[in-house]
């Protein structure tokens, strides 16, 4: 926790610092209140039966248990305000420190699969509850069993040993507990992995098994593996509740023998010390509830500080040159491509990419044209070669500064829920309407927004699922020519086009680089020289290296 905290800079130190405070008076008040109520009661009854009820001062003590009592409800209150406070600021910090870190870790377009997304969120969770559920509650019991100490103190050695002894007793079964839950963790943690993988892969691929006929299989499947899943999970909640209930009959036994032991201390004495060991095992059997989620919740913090300190995909340079005005000529040399941890893919012919220019870059399926694209647009990093923009070394200028000037149709495009228009914005924030028109009617994705009556503003389902794939990947191909950049890479833009429709946009986007003096990438199997008159055209053919199969 400490170390997340730190990465994230140590935000809201003064409320964070509050709100362990509060806790801490929560917890003391609380036994105190007991503590002080069960010595004055128990004065009271003697005072009373001895006949000296008048000479017996109960002002002090009446307004200490008041002021007690209130102390503890304001001490409650203001704990879950700011530490409610507190854990909001800290998870949207968290939160934008995370996706930050997913986004500059995360090399290329492919999607993350959506069992690590799953477990992600549930961390996140862990994390964000960690100082409500375990921290704030673990510091109010300390309090409790600091009071417990102090009152025992006072009645003497002996129940000072006994209480001690309880509470001492009290924390070996939350280790215990602890170090049982982390057993228990590690056996439900493979059940669990199972079942999110399972239910993800379900939902994603739906669509298959419903064609398959096998969506019913699965899903009774999944169904029996999460009744696995809750029956285990319940089963360590009853240990729990277990450890809980003899952490509470502690308090008791030792409550008892403190009394009976203590013959050397008043007798209201002994009754608030009676009172306060029990306020005290009450505070850590909760603290204790809350702490079995102790393993879990540091596993996550660990999984969330590696995510946070991941090293970026594309290391920023530490004296970046000032953002180019332009990034044409792009320029290759030896230029190889491919994967961390592996053998480069290939190497590159050597390109010049220069404004008016379209290249089309073919060759066998996964020789690597979607991951030169990649390469090109700065999402990845080249394992070798020299790769720089308008004379400048990709090294040298910031990733952001380069895509400013780039657009990238992928060949299986995302979009999030949303309009059309929504999704064409992401590119241009401020682009008009016409604008957004002009950029559809270039890619031929007029069609589409014509066929309803709402236009650009249109429903537009997450992953682009209402649209066929054609028509997707015409609506990224609008999206990236929007803002202009001088850089466009299309992965497979032609693909499902028959050859009319395939003319057709070559010509609208060869106008279009000639009009905006851009430079065209594409990947393609099917090369056509014929389709872009008046731009400089060059082939580039990629191959399979034979090293790939022999390395890495
Ligand atoms: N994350 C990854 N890690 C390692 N290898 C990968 C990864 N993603 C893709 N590959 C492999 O890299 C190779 C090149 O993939 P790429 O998508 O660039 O090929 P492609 O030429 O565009 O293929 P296609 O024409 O089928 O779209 C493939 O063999 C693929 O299996």
């Amino acid at each position: 926790m400490i170390a997340l905290w730190t990465r994230l800079g140590r935000p809201f130190r003064g409320r964070i610092a509050l709100a362990f405070l509060l806790a801490t008076a929560g917890g003391a008040m609380a036994a105190l209140l007991l503590g002080v109520s069960g010595w004055f009661l128990t004065a009271s009854a003697i005072a009373g039966a001895a006949g000296s009820a008048y000479a017996f001062n109960h002002l002090y003590p009446s307004a200490t248990v008041r002021g007690t009592a209130m102390g503890r409800i304001l001490a409650r209150y203001g704990e879950q305000l700011v530490g409610h406070d507190a854990t909001l600021r800290l998870s949207a910090r968290l939160r934008r420190h995370l996706f930050e870190a997913e986004a500059r870790a995360r090399a290329g377009l492919a999607r993350p699969a959506s069992d690590s997304l799953a477990v992600f969120l549930d961390d996140v969770h862990l994390a964000e509850g960690a100082l409500l559920r375990l921290w704030l509650p673990a510091a109010s019991a300390a309090a409790a069993s600091l009071i417990a100490l102090v009152f025992a103190g006072l009645a003497g050695w002996v129940p000072l040993a006994v209480v001690a002894g309880g509470l001492a007793l009290a924390l070996a079964t939350g280790r215990f507990g602890i170090a049982e839950q982390r057993r228990i963790d590690a056996r439900l943690q493979t059940l669990n992995d199972r079942y999110r993988r399972e239910a993800a892969s379900l939902v994603e691929n739906r669509v298959e098994l419903e064609a398959l006929g096998r969506f019913g299989d699965a899903a009774a499947a999944l169904g029996s593996l999460s009744a696995e899943t809750a029956g285990q999970a319940l089963a360590a909640g009853r240990r729990t509740r277990l450890a809980g209930a003899f952490i509470a009959m502690l308090g008791g036994l030792s409550a008892t023998l403190a009394v009976m032991l203590g013959s050397g201390a008043t007798v209201p004495l002994l009754a608030g010390t009676a009172l306060s060991v029990l306020a005290a095992h009450q505070s850590l059997a909760i603290a204790l509830g809350a702490l079995t989620a102790y393993p879990a919740t540091e596993l996550a913090l660990l999984r969330l500080n590696t995510r946070i300190a991941a090293p970026p995909a594309i290391a920023e340079p530490a004296d970046p040159a000032p953002a180019p005005g332009t990034i044409l000529p792009v320029r290759t040399r030896q230029l190889q491509i491919g994967f961390p941890g592996a053998a480069p893919l290939c190497e590159v012919p050597d390109l010049d990419l220069a404004a008016g220019s379209v290249t089309e870059i073919t060759g066998p399926s996964g020789c690597g044209k979607t991951t030169l694209l990649e390469t090109l647009a700065r999402l990845r990093p080249p394992p070798g070669g020299a790769l720089d923009y308008a004379g400048i070394e990709a090294a040298d200028l910031r990733a952001a500064a380069i895509r400013q000037h780039t657009g990238f149709a992928p060949q299986m495009p995302d979009t999030m829920r949303g309009t059309l228009a929504d999704a064409l914005r992401l590119a241009q924030p401020d682009a008009d309407d016409a604008r957004l028109l002009e950029a559809c009617r270039t890619a031929l994705f007029m069609p589409v927004v014509t066929r309803s009556p709402e236009g650009l503003y249109q429903s537009l389902e997450e992953g682009g699922s209402n649209l066929s794939g054609g028509e997707l990947r015409r609506l990224a191909i609008a999206r990236a020519i929007l803002r202009g950049p001088e850089l466009v890479l299309l992965d497979e833009p032609f693909a499902g086009l028959d050859a009319p429709m395939r003319e057709t946009l070559a010509a609208n986007l060869g106008a279009w680089a000639r009009g905006h003096a851009a430079a065209i990438v594409l990947a393609t199997h099917i090369p056509a020289a014929g389709l872009w008159p008046g731009l400089t055209y060059r082939q580039v053919p990629l191959t399979l290296s034979s090293k790939r199969h022999t390395s890495g």
